[in-house]
């Protein structure tokens, strides 16, 4: 089987971070695993709290990973501090991981903010170089780009530009910020669009940590980069549009949408 490792926040209320990221990469036929980099106290309607791990821990955590079962991609989420980037960096490369997927989590869409300022200087210097993707949504992009994003030729110039510098693919999604569900690959100086139908559903909380799992679970499995980004799409689409509604704000994703009844199925053969 093969394996794919999330670096991410804990969200207690479970539609966000390590735990949207776990049940996204069980849905998409990976062994997943995971290194928590911070607790969050959050729910549906916003962050309450944020208790951060030692960068020793976090070391910790990915050595006893990496010294037993090797990540067939990884994928970096919520990292509030410029000491746990570091680790973070220090450890992948001296493991060599492949197929690292980052998304360069700022702020909730409930407006918390998940990374100290002055953290971004040191993910930009230390972790997005060594990227095999990132997926920065507008406002991230825009933080990145250097350059405000308000159309899609915008979209295209901050992708292309971002891809130049950190030399990797870029996702940049339009979903939250512009209206829609159409997401630009830049990759190896040509850019694609994923069109995606706009889901009438409020329910998204957790919807980019799901994402960059699903890319990071199909690059596990040795799609290749644009394939991987195709079928990630189909995914949330379909997380979406099984319109689960739990909570008073923003609520989670039906990540089992695509394997609830499958067990059902597979149990009757044994009785
Ligand atoms: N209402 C929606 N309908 C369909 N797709 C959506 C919707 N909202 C977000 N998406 C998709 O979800 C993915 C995550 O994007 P986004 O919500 O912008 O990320 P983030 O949580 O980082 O802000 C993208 O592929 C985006 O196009
Ligand atoms: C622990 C943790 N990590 C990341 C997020 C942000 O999730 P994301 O999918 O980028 O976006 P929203 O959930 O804010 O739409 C989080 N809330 N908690």
């Amino acid at each position: 089987m093969k394996t794919a490792l999330t670096i991410a926040g804990s969200d207690c209320s479970g539609g966000a971070g390590i735990q949207a990221d776990i049940k996204t990469m069980m849905a998409n036929g990976v062994f997943a695993m995971s290194a928590v980099t911070a607790l969050t106290a959050q729910n549906t309607t916003g962050v309450a709290g944020i208790l951060e791990v030692t960068a020793g821990f976090l070391k910790e955590q990915l050595d006893c990973i990496f010294n037993d079962i090797r990540p067939d991609a990884v994928k970096i989420g919520m990292v509030s501090s410029g000491e746990l980037i570091r680790a973070i960096a220090e450890k992948l490369k001296e493991y060599h991981a492949v197929h690292i997927v980052v998304d360069p989590v700022m702020v909730a869409t409930s407006g918390a903010k998940l990374i100290s300022d002055d953290a971004i200087d040191i993910l930009k210097e230390e972790l997005l170089g060594i990227a095999d993707i990132l997926t920065p949504n507008i406002l991230e992009a825009e933080v990145l780009a250097e350059m405000p994003i308000r159309t899609e030729e915008d979209m295209i110039k901050a992708a292309e530009k971002i891809g130049r510098y950190y030399h990797c693919a870029v996702l940049l999604k339009g979903g939250h910020q512009l209206n829609d569900a159409n997401d630009l690959l830049y990759r190896e100086a040509t850019y694609r669009w994923f069109y995606g139908k706009r889901i009438s559903n409020p329910n998204t909380h957790g919807t980019g940590c799901t994402l960059s799992s699903a890319i990071a679970s199909n690059l596990a499995k040795g799609f290749p980069m644009d394939i991987s980004v195709e079928r990630a799409k189909s995914y949330i689409s379909g997380a979406l549009g099984a319109m689960l509604d739990l909570g008073a704000g923003s609520g989670p994703m039906d990540h089992a949408f695509a394997i609830t009844g499958e067990y059902v199925k597979e149990a009757e053969k044994y009785r």
